[in-house]
């Protein structure tokens, strides 16, 4: 089932995907000691810090210190290295919360002491990630590229095949950096609430393909596909030319 968002403003996004995640939060404490949450790196970075930080209101009501964080893909470069999506989120949403006096959620990062220059160890930070992941999500947020990309799962690729790893490496991203570990859509699929975010008319002509009649299989149409709750939350820009009807959340 894919539910589509649109708004003017680029603050209405935030705020929207900021209720968003509040709901499944609350919902999911009512049951769970936790909230099992995955995060993307890109363009959403500053959408969690308008929508969950910047947001006073939004900011007191979320149960930090219950959060679990994982991270949907992630850049085999150090940990404060300016191209890791770690490094992104420590940016908008950690040392911000810090300043805030607020507890910190518990944030699993790849192993950095496991990386090195060559593709040796790529694959036991891959299986020691996943080790850590639990089997179901709360919630995935996502990214969707200009290409159909999300997470690190390309077109044509042949990780869109992976079935049997959840963490998967990828030494030849066509995006830089090229040496990744991902999220495959065996996680995804198993995930109970998925979220795109996508911004800016730089994406409307991928939306375009995506939603459009014909079948293109993009890694963001194959999830549109999988039986779980997708929601995307865009932009009115992001949205031209594409013919599907929207709401506000
Ligand atoms: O490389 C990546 O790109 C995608 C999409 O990024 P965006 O800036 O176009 O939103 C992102 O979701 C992913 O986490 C990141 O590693």
């Amino acid at each position: 089932m894919v539910q589509i968002y649109s708004y003017e403003q680029s603050d209405d996004i935030a705020n929207a995907v900021a209720n968003y995640i509040l709901d499944i939060q609350d919902h999911v404490l009512k049951t769970n000691t936790v909230f099992r949450i995955a995060v993307s790196g890109g363009s959403l970075g500053k959408v969690l810090q308008k929508g969950l930080i910047d947001n006073q209101a939004i900011r007191s009501k979320i149960a930090w210190d219950k959060w679990h964080v994982y991270f949907s893909d992630e850049r085999l470069v150090n940990l404060n290295h300016e191209d890791s999506n770690y490094t992104l989120f420590n940016e908008m949403v950690l040392k911000p919360l810090q300043k805030f006096n607020l507890p910190l959620p518990r944030v699993v990062t790849i192993k950095e002491d496991l990386l090195d220059e060559s593709r040796i160890n790529d694959a036991m930070i891959a299986s020691e990630y996943e080790h850590h992941l639990p089997s179901v999500l709360d919630l995935v947020l996502l990214g969707c590229g200009p290409d159909g990309h999300t997470c690190s799962l390309f077109p044509n690729h042949k990780l869109l095949k992976e079935t049997s790893k959840r963490i998967a490496t990828i030494s030849d991203s066509p995006k830089p950096p090229s040496r990744r570990i991902t999220f495959t859509f065996p996680v995804l699929e198993n995930s109970s609430n998925i979220a795109f975010v996508a911004e800016g008319e730089g994406k409307a002509p991928v939306l375009r393909q995506i939603f459009g009649e014909k079948k293109t299989n993009l890694p963001c149409e194959i999830v549109n596909n999988l039986p779980t709750r997708v929601s995307w939350f865009v932009d009115n820009q992001a949205l031209s030319g594409v013919s599907v009807s929207a709401s506000k959340y």
